[in-house]
């Protein structure tokens, strides 16, 4: 496991986190010899525990980066993370502020190499659910001071605290769970660049004002220059107004969060960022697991113009789902199950891809009611459409490689991964040109597009797909087209990159930090 620590039992891991009131100042971190020193930090990795797509990308992102860069993780101790059985050592300890309690810093390390370093602070994160929620997906209460001890730690990280012999030159934080990094950053004085990645705009993180003295946030947190939002805190806005630079994860994605449509009240201060070259959108890649021939979790493997393996996995599908074995088009649904990925509409379509001899297989779960109606279709339609509501990565993959094509019909859709899986194994998607869908499809060529978020709109893509599923030789040639050039991140990476060391460069240009210029990477 490349980790020469032995492992720590949680009992011993959170000894010593309320004894942790005052931080340690380390040494400074040595020059780096490959790359910067990059701090990422999120509120899950695929690795320890899952929700969605930030999943995936806190997974891959990372690990791509680290081709150029020294790159680690920064995470919650969750008990999925605590108990992973991963060799976890503590490094250092960082005290409380306000409200939020004192911690530990853990460090483990992936069989790859990739290091995580875990928030250890049992009261906080050592609980059953996941990461944002108990079991029934209630939020928790205390979801402000949980991730504002995420984001108070990368600050002390980034200022050398908590970790020894190690320092970012940079710190990227996701999402509304870090959003408060680059707020903290900025109050403490800190000239360490920081980035803040927008996955999805829709959950903003708000906590009534009167809570600023739990997080102790200074008096100009409530202006509109800080993080007030309608009366209440946006962990998300502090993400944006204080970051030095804010990404999206495509470029539609960035263009339509600047318009009311999609920009959920903070279209304004998106198109001045906008405006002032400070919001980018960078497409999101997959990682190199997502190998036709040769994933593991298959059935069976297949390529371009040899289906035998594909059909393999249409039948697993179709015996696990208890459909008849015939010749119509298999339809898959891999979502988090919300209003967002337009469920609602593919229910419904059901109607009529059942009487087009279609059969639907769908994996996921989310929202209660979502989930009922979906169970609700399968049990209306026995044997053509089924519904496994526990998500499982393996049965993720065979129903991608199974069908023929992917209902991914999105009100909005700030990249979307499960459409670029989809044709990296010959799916083709049928998916709403919005978002990162528009950038990562190629309509009629790699997949069907459509306008308009209505059920019409919708029906005439499925019914173009249905006309090629007809017509072996252009379903073949979409097919092959899906699969020739999968979006792997090594691809995706570049603009990362790039913007890494543009934000290093010119930070330590404008303020001239003595020896700071030495640490700049070599390639
Ligand atoms: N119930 C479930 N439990 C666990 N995993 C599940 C699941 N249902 C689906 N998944 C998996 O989660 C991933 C879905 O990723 P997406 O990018 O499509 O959507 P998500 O909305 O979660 O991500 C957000 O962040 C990503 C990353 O930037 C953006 O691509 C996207 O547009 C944005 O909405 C896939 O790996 C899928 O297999």
């Amino acid at each position: 496991m490349g980790n020469a620590a032995a492992a720590v039992m949680p009992d011993e891991l959170f000894k010593g986190a309320s004894r942790a009131s005052k931080g340690v100042q380390l040494r400074p971190t040595p020059p780096a010899e490959t790359g910067h020193n990059i701090l990422f930090v999120t509120s899950e990795i695929t690795d320890l525990v899952k929700v969605g797509g930030l999943g995936d990308v806190s997974a891959a992102l990372p690990r791509a980066l680290n081709q150029h860069h020294s790159v680690r993780v920064l995470i919650p101790g969750y008990r999925q993370v605590i108990n992973s059985g991963r060799p976890l050592r503590v490094v250092g300890k960082l005290p409380g502020h306000a409200a939020i309690p004192p911690c530990l810093i853990g460090q483990m390390t992936m069989d790859d190499g990739l290091i995580v370093h875990v928030v250890i602070c049992q009261e906080l994160y050592y609980r059953e659910g996941n990461p944002y929620g108990d079991a029934e997906g209630i939020d928790w209460p205390d979801n402000h001071i949980r991730f504002a001890r995420l984001a108070l730690a990368a600050s002390k990280i980034a200022d050398g605290l908590g970790i020894r012999d190690w320092r970012p030159d940079l710190v990227h934080a996701n999402d509304w769970p870090s959003g408060l990094t680059p707020a903290y950053m900025a109050w403490r004085g800190q000239q360490t660049p920081c980035i803040f990645t927008i996955h999805n705009l829709a959950y903003q993180g708000l906590c009534p004002v009167e809570c600023r003295v739990e997080l102790g946030l200074p008096e100009e947190a409530l202006r509109t220059e800080g993080m007030e939002y309608y009366g209440k805190l946006s962990f998300l806005k502090a993400g944006i107004n204080y970051a030095s630079r804010i990404t999206t994860v495509s470029r539609t994605y960035a263009h339509e969060i600047t318009s009311p449509a999609f920009g959920c009240g903070l279209e304004g201060l998106l198109r001045r960022k906008a405006d002032e070259g400070l919001l980018t959108g960078i497409v999101n890649g997959i990682d190199t697991s997502w190998q036709p021939k040769t994933d593991p979790r298959l059935i069976q493997g297949f390529s371009p113009n040899d289906w035998v393996g594909k059909q393999a996995n249409t039948r697993y599908v179709e015996q696990s789902f208890g459909f008849a074995r015939e010749d119509g088009p298999l339809f898959a649904v891999v979502s988090r199950l919300v209003h967002q990925k337009g469920v609602d509409l593919t229910i419904a379509a059901a109607e009529m891809i059942v009487a087009h001899g279609g059969r639907i297989a769908i994996i996921g779960q989310g929202e209660r009611e979502l989930e009922q109606r979906v169970q609700a279709l399968a049990q209306r339609h026995p044997g053509r459409i089924g519904a496994n509501l526990n998500f499982c990565e393996t049965e993720a993959r065979r129903i991608i490689a199974g069908s023929d094509f992917l209902l991914m019909p999105s009100r909005y859709e700030p990249c979307g991964l499960s459409q670029i899986y989809a044709q990296c194994y010959g799916s083709l998607p049928i998916a709403r040109r919005t978002g990162g869908l528009a950038d990562t499809i190629e309509d009629g060529v790699s997949g069907f597009l459509f306008r308009e978020p209505t059920l019409e709109h919708y029906l005439q893509a499925i019914r173009r797909a249905l006309n090629v599923h007809r017509h072996p030789v252009l379903l073949n040639a979409m097919r092959c087209k899906a699969m020739a050039a999968p979006l792997y991140w090594h691809q995706s990476v570049r603009p990362y990159d790039r913007l890494y060391r543009r934000l290093i460069e010119h930070t330590y240009d404008s303020f001239a930090l003595p020896g700071r210029r030495s640490r700049a990477c070599s390639k």
